[in-house]
C-alpha cells in the first residue's frame, strides 16, 4: 500500500503536480543525501512506517487510557462553549484542560509508549560504576526512571496530581516520555494538541460508561 502511494507522489512530484511541501512523504521523496543522490526506496519506506508507528501508535494508546478519567473538566469546557455559543476548540480551550493533561502525564509515567531508544557514547565514560567506551550504543529505558521511588513518591500509584504539586521537583531527564536532548520527539507538541483535541470530541459527542471488566 506505502509502494502505491510512493509512486504515485513521485509521479506527482515530477510532472509539478505537487511540491515538496505537500506532505512528510513528498517531503522524504525529495531530500537528497551528500551526495545529492536521493534516499533510496528502502529507505524511504523503513522511514515511513517508523513515522506511522512514532505518531499513530504512540496517541493512540494514550487517548484509550485516558478519556474515562476526564469526563467531568471535558464536560464543563463542553457546557462553557455551548453557553458562550462558541463552537471550535480555541487554544485558550486547550490550556484550561490541565487535569487532561495531567492524567495523560501520568498515564505516560506508569506506561510510556515508547519506552525506550538508543544512544551513541561521544566520548569515554562512566556510568553507574560501569565504563561505556565511545562510540558504544548505550540503550535508555524511560520506565525505570519514571518508576524510581528516589524520584516520584509512591511510583506505582496513579495520581496525575503530581504533575500539579511535585513534593520533590521534577528536572530534566526525570521525567522522559517524550526522550530527552537533541533527537527528543519532534511531535511532541503537536500530540499534545492532537490529544487534547480528541478527548474532548469523544467525551463530548459520546456517552461513556465503565465496562464489565471480567
Ligand atoms: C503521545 C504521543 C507520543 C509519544 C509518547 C512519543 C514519544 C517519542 C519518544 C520517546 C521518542 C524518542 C526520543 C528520544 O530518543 O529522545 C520519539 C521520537 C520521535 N517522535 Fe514521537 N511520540 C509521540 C507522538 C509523536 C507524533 C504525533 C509524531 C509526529 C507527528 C512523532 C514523531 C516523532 C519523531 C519523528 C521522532 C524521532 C525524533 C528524532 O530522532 O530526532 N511522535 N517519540
Amino acid at each position: 500500500m506505502i509502494l502505491s502511494i510512493l509512486m504515485k507522489r513521485k509521479q506527482e512530484l515530477l510532472d509539478g503536480m505537487i511540491n515538496p511541501r505537500n506532505d512528510l512523504l513528498t517531503w522524504m521523496l525529495a531530500i537528497r543525501e551528500e551526495n545529492q543522490e536521493p534516499i533510496t526506496r528502502d529507505e524511504l519506506i523503513d522511514n515511513f512506517i517508523g513515522i506511522v508507528i512514532a505518531s499513530h501508535d504512540t496517541t493512540s494508546i494514550l487517548l484509550t487510557n485516558s478519556i474515562i478519567s476526564v469526563i467531568s473538566e471535558q464536560m464543563e469546557i463542553f457546557l462553557r462553549k455551548r453557553r458562550s455559543g462558541e463552537e471550535k476548540l480555541t487554544c485558550t480551550d486547550l490550556q484550561s484542560m490541565k487535569y487532561t493533561w495531567r492524567v495523560a502525564q501520568e498515564f505516560m509515567k506508569i506506561i510510556p509508549l515508547v519506552f525506550e531508544n538508543f544512544r551513541e557514547a561521544v566520548k569515554d565514560l562512566y556510568f553507574g560504576g560501569y565504563f561505556i567506551p565511545k562510540g558504544w550504543k548505550v540503550f535508555w529505558v524511560s520506565h525505570g526512571t519514571q518508576m524510581n521511588e528516589n524520584i516520584f513518591e509512591n511510583p506505582k500509584v496513579f495520581d496525575p496530581s503530581r504533575f500539579e504539586n511535585p513534593s520533590k521537583p521534577i528536572f530534566p531527564y526525570m521525567y522522559v516520555p517524550f526522550g530527552g536532548g537533541p533527537h527528543m520527539c519532534s511531535g511532541n507538541d503537536f500530540a499534545r494538541v492532537e490529544i487534547l483535541t480528541i478527548i474532548h470530541h469523544m467525551v463530548t459527542k459520546f456517552e461513556w460508561s465503565q465496562g464489565d471488566s471480567r
